[in-house]
Order: structure tokens, then sequence, then C-alpha cells
């Protein structure tokens, strides 16, 4: 992938120094609520925050739309696998993007046992259609905002997986956006922005999003005050800390408690599925199951029902569409899972394991497993990127409990 300003930017800016003191785990709160001075543009000033990846844990398809969408039932947390994203504002407007893999496109090629690290699966694109570029230009028009935007996108998370990277950076650049702009995170403009983006998007903005959701007051919302800043900072580092149901097109937010958080293996098999392709291939049921059932394990703590109840109605599409999917999910339940599933619509599965050792241990044990065939299940040519793809990218993983770090610095 390649810098939108020409060379390609592996370790940007000065902001990756190991600064994680204007963060203070122990109160969630930056150190420093930012001053007025934030309100006028000043490059100095940079944001810097970790979008998660999530993991669908239920997903049913209740009805297809008029649209085109489908509305769903799904519960999602946040796991510990995150990109990296830094942004400041620019006296120019317009969006700058820079975006690398992390830590190198060859590192990552490497993983996945691509031979080149020219391969098209991990090509991000730098231009309009990264979602953290929307994003900031929807953010830039509707809040009229003076001047523009430069980033810095540090990818870890797959492209293509159903772990919702691209969501997560733009709702994370949202965020970030209001915290330079002294905008209100909890602004309706910001969840309306969100959802335009897609349909994940809103899930990622965590708990701004579903107090955005029940507010009507766009307009009064618009105005810029200091004191939105440290508010958009602290949305920005516990936002993505919580599990949540999602209903609708995935756009209605209900944060859920959870009793416990499981043990698990996410793994990325090397081959990235089209969300709409999925869709396209999916039925709904007749008599669609509720996640309320799921709900009432996680949050009563019973992990068998948690195990039995878990469900994701896109994967029978998905896994036409892809036979790494079984072959992974053979391999997880041959390596010890209590149970494993694909998340959203692909083509990255988790396991469910008994003890954070034995997430490690599968972890391994995965990376060393050659998951790709050359011939679809039907026999069928695969495409020349998959060929040469052999291994699986494999984590251990929690579900997200702590603030994403966060940075909040002139340098
Ligand atoms: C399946 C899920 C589950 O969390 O995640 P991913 O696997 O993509 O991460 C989501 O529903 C994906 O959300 P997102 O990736 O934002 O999709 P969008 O850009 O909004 O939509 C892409 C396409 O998927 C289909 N789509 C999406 C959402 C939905 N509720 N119904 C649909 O039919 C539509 O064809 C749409 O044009
Ligand atoms: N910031 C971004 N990071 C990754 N992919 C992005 C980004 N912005 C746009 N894309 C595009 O979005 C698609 C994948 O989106 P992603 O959210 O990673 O997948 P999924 O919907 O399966 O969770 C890819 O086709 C990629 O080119």
């Amino acid at each position: 992938m390649r810098s939108s300003a020409g060379p390609r930017v592996l370790r940007p800016m000065p902001c990756v120094a190991e600064l994680h003191t204007a963060y203070d785990y122990d109160t969630n709160r930056p150190f420093f609520s930012p001053s007025a001075s934030a309100l006028s543009i000043d490059p100095s000033i940079l944001v810097t925050t970790r979008p998660p990846a999530k993991l669908n844990f239920f997903l049913e398809l209740l009805r297809r739309r008029e649209d085109g969408y489908h509305d769903i039932d799904t519960v999602m947390a946040a796991i510990d696998w995150c990109d990296r994203l830094s942004i400041r504002r620019t006296k120019n407007p317009g969006v700058q993007l820079h975006c690398d893999w992390s830590p190198s496109r060859a590192s990552m090629a490497g993983q996945l046992g691509l031979p080149a690290s020219e391969s098209p699966l991990l090509d991000i694109p730098t231009g309009e259609t990264n979602l953290v570029h929307r994003a900031l230009d929807q953010f830039s028009e509707k809040f009229s905002i003076e001047g523009g935007f430069e980033c810095w996108l540090e990818k870890q998370i797959p492209a293509g997986a159903g772990m919702g990277g691209a969501s997560s950076d733009a709702a994370s650049a949202l965020l970030c956006a209001a915290a330079l702009c002294s905008i209100d995170p909890q602004s309706a403009l910001i969840y309306e922005i969100a959802s335009e983006i897609g349909s994940d998007v809103p899930f990622f903005l965590g708990a701004a999003s579903s107090d955005a959701a029940a507010s009507n007051d766009a307009a009064a919302s618009t105005d810029s005050d200091p004191r939105f800043a440290a508010r958009a900072l602290r949305f920005a580092a516990r936002a993505p800390c919580f599990a949540a149901r999602a209903q609708g097109r995935g756009t209605e937010i209900t944060p859920v408690p959870i009793a416990f958080r499981p043990h698990i293996v996410a793994a990325f098999p090397g081959i990235s599925l089209s969300t709409a392709k999925v869709y396209a291939g999916c039925q709904v049921p007749d008599s669609p199951t509720s996640a309320d059932g799921f709900l009432a394990a996680w949050q009563q703590g019973d992990q068998r029902e948690f195990g039995l109840r878990k469900m994701n109605r896109l994967a029978e599409p998905a896994r036409k569409l892809s036979h790494q999917i079984d072959e992974i999910l053979d391999s997880m339940w041959r390596s010890g899972a209590r149970t494993c599933q694909l998340t959203g619509s692909g083509s990255a599965c988790f396991a469910i394991v008994g003890s954070a050792r034995e997430a490690r241990t599968m972890a391994k044990r995965l990376q060393a497993i050659k998951c790709c065939n050359f011939v679809g299940r039907d026999g069928a040519k695969v495409d020349a990127d998959l060929k040469r793809s052999s291994r699986m990218l494999a984590r251990a993983t929690t579900v997200r409990s702590v603030p994403a770090p966060l940075q909040y610095r002139r340098f």
C-alpha cells in the first residue's frame, strides 16, 4: 500500500514515540483537558488512538429490506486486535492519509505465507474509498470545519475478514476529529455520518453512538465547545470497551453488560470476502432466532449456554464462497476448541477455549497449519492471490476491557 503523499510511510510521525503518559489508565481519563486553543487550527496537536477489531458472537437475519440491506440482530464485542490511528488538523483543506501495515507490509505478507509483498490482499486504499478519508470528509462538510486533516494509519486488522477494521478506523477518525475540533462526540450528526459510511461504524462509536441515536438535537450539537474535546477523548478511549447488540441495519446500538470474557483465538485465512456478496447469497429464515437467549447466557455467566446459543446466519453463504472457512473451523475444532464460528461475513473465524494458555497454544498451532488447497470446494480454480496464500494469521485475543492507549499531545 502506498502513501497518498508519494513515498511509503512506515513508522510515521513523532507520535509513535512510546509516550502513553497523556492517558491515565487508573482513572480512564486524559491527564489534562484540552484548552480553548483546540478550537483553532493547531497542527501541533496530534490525537492517537487504537481502533479495535470486533467479533460477531451472534448474528441472525430478520428480513430483506427494500433498500437492499437486511435487518439483523447481532451481538458484537470489540477485541484487543487493533490498528493505530493518529490525526492532526492542517491549515490546508482536504484529507491526507498515510497508511501501511504494522510493523510492515512485508512482515504481514510473510505471516500469511504470501511470497511477495505485492499481494492485492494487502492493498488498502489511501484515497477517498478509505473509510477514514470518507469519515473525515463528511465530518469537515457537516460541521463546516476550516482546514483539513492529516492521518497516519498503521494496519494490523486484516481487511475483508468480518472483523470490522475499516469501520473501526472510521469511527475512531470521527472521535479524534471531534476531539481536535471540540465537537460533541454524542452529536446526532456524528452518529448520522457513521451510519452513512457503513452499517458497522456506529458500533465502534460505542456509548457515544447509543446516546446520540436517542438524541434528536442535531442542530445544537454542531457548535464547538472546548469541553467537548475532553469528552470526545474519553469516548475515543473507552468507546470500544464494551459488547453491544446491534439491530436494524446494524446501526441501532444497545450496550450489553457481560458476565465473563471468553478466551478467544481469532484466525484469518488469507482471503478477503465481500460483505455484499455474502449477504447476496444468504437466506432469511422463516422463523429467525432472537438474540435474547444468547444475551441472557452471556449476562448470567452461563458459558455452556453461551457456547450453544452463539450462531452466525452468514456462515452458510460465506462457506459457499470460500472453502478456507471449513478448513479453518476444522483446524480449530481439532486443536481443542470448545466451540468455533465465523465472524460477520468472514473470512476470519474464532474459537473459544478454556484458558488464556490454551488460546496461546492454539494460536501457535494454527499459525503452522496450511489452509489452502489451491482449488475450491467444487474443484473450481481459485484466484492467483489465494493460490499463493498458505498460512493463517492467528492470534489469542480477548474481549476488550481496557481503554485503548490514547495520546493527546503537542510535539
Ligand atoms: C456482516 C457485518 C456484521 O457485523 O459485518 P462485516 O462482516 O462486514 O464486518 C455487517 O452487517 C456489515 O456491515 P458493513 O461492513 O458496515 O456493511 P455496509 O458497508 O453497510 O454494507 C455492505 C453491503 O452489505 C449488505 N448488507 C449490509 C448490512 C446489512 N444489514 N444488510 C446487508 O444486506 C448490503 O448489500 C450492503 O451494500
Ligand atoms: N481503513 C481501512 N482499512 C481497511 N480496509 C479499508 C479501509 N478503508 C476502506 N477499506 C476497504 O474496505 C474493505 C474491507 O473492510 P473491512 O472493514 O476490513 O472488512 P469487513 O467488512 O469484512 O470487516 C476492503 O475492501 C478495503 O479495501
